[in-house]
């Protein structure tokens, strides 16, 4: 086993998102989200599973926080479920909701684990969506409004904020191709959704920088793409891909502009927008989250909506349950990337982690070795590019228990503790043991 050294201070942790694990999605006065509408929509999820219960995290939290400690860990990702704080989206806070997060904080706080708060994970509250939602201009201060008031609630007590989750795949799945809620199909309203998503973000930032005294950030996800063939049919694919998923947000935030290559995915369909909105997309942002999965592998297909390019795995590549091939070299090369293009700033692994088959429970164990050898190779890309040079602060496990896999329903399993969803049941696998030792030995035993 190869000992790796990494950073004092380096922060271990596990993500989650609020629809996924926290059930009770009415609760106490909560207003429904889009995904509320769209799991009960027949036929929109596997099996037809929704949020209601998932892992009953709005109840159970407190045994969670203790199972956290139990594992070591140091920081913990969540989300607020906006329509739990504000039922019709802004206006009236609702206290209830607003006061489960209070509890959380505390309780992760008094159990040594550092609050991540993510204010956006994709379950906008229904009554602004029944407003146009993401397509409404009107909703970067909607946003900036609910920022507001969970940063008077929680900051000082959150230090790290991130404003949005993997802005891309909220419009790629969920104006684009309809996989996600709110399952609109339109090549319109996908850079018009992305582009409010931008503004959303800057609006909120911008009303950090008024009220707010530690550090706010975005998160997103990146997936360093690689041609199929030196074919240069399958490279100008490739580019269009990489824009289209990898730069289409940080490069507005960076550099005030959308790639080149943006207006040849979208044609006609694609907006110019003024000055002022790139103003306000470009406010400073003290870190960034990167989620990493997989790499991608492009190949040249007009029939392959927007970019005329799909997805190919080289044959003989070890894929996930979600298909996603094994590729942890594309983690260093995709933090190097960001600190070469973006600069400096410092960078957290916000999410990383794999469905994989899991066996049963066996005397008291899930054997998810897959899983533990997945998190080493990952945990040692990471290793890599801090001896590169990148200034990476943490890693966030993802994720903390099985959840609900948005369209995937229960089907698919990212946890490092099992979930038994008849009884509520935590059982950590072996991945979650290999982590604790990996936190414990500050990554020495990855
Ligand atoms: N799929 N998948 C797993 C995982 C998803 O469960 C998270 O909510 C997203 O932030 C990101 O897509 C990654």
């Amino acid at each position: 086993m190869t000992r790796r050294e990494f950073p004092k201070g380096f922060l271990w942790g596990s993500a989650t998102a609020a629809y996924q694990i926290e059930g009770s999605p009415l609760a106490d006065g909560a207003g429904a989200s889009i995904w509320q509408r769209f799991s009960h929509t027949p036929g929109k999820t596997v099996n037809g599973d929704t949020g209601d219960i998932a892992c009953d995290h709005y109840r159970r939290y407190a045994d969670d926080v203790k199972l956290m400690r139990e594992l070591g860990m140091q920081a913990y990702r969540f989300s607020v479920g906006w329509g739990r704080v504000l039922p019709d989206g802004n206006g009236r806070v609702n206290e209830k909701g607003l006061g489960f997060y209070d509890r959380l904080v505390d309780t992760l706080l008094e159990n040594g684990i550092e609050p991540l708060c993510t204010l956006y994970h994709w379950d906008l509250p229904e009554a602004l969506d029944n407003r146009g939602g993401w397509l409404n201009p009107d909703i970067a201060n909607w946003f900036a409004d609910y920022a507001s008031v969970m940063y008077r609630k929680l900051d000082g007590r959150v230090k790290k904020w991130a404003t949005l989750n993997e802005p891309w795949v909220v419009t790629d799945g969920g104006y684009l191709h309809g996989a996600l809620a709110p399952g609109h199909e339109n090549l319109f309203e996908t850079p018009i959704a992305s582009h409010h998503l931008l503004r959303a973000h800057g609006a909120a930032v911008k009303a950090y920088r008024a009220e707010g005294k530690n550090q706010i950030g975005i998160v997103v996800n990146i997936e360093p793409k690689h041609p199929a063939s030196d074919d240069p049919a399958d490279i100008a694919a490739t580019k269009r891909a990489d824009a289209y998923m990898n730069r289409q947000y940080l490069d507005p935030i960076f550099f005030g502009r959308y790639p080149g290559e943006m207006k040849e995915v979208f044609g006609e369909a694609w907006p110019e927008w003024p000055a002022e909105d790139y103003a306000l997309i470009q406010q400073k942002i003290d870190w960034l989250g990167l989620n990493y999965y997989t790499r991608g592998v492009t190949k040249a297909d007009p029939k392959a909506w927007p970019v005329g390019g799909r997805n190919e795995p080289p044959k003989g590549a070890v894929l996930t349950e979600t298909g996603w091939e094994l590729f942890p070299k594309g983690l260093t090369d995709t933090l190097v990337w960001m600190k070469e293009r973006y600069g400096d700033l410092p960078l957290y692994v916000t999410e990383n982690g794999a469905a994989m088959k899991d066996p049963p429970i066996a005397g008291g164990r899930v054997q998810d070795q897959h899983r533990v050898d997945y998190l080493r190779t990952h945990l040692s890309a990471v290793n890599d590019a801090i001896k590169a040079g990148v200034d990476v602060r943490g890693y966030m496990v993802w994720s903390l228990l099985d959840n609900l896999e948005w369209s995937l329903g229960y089907s698919k399993t990212f946890g490092i503790v099992h979930v038994d969803f008849k009884t509520q049941q935590r059982t950590p696998k072996d991945s979650a043991r290999f982590y604790a030792e990996v936190i414990a030995s500050n990554g020495g035993a990855a």
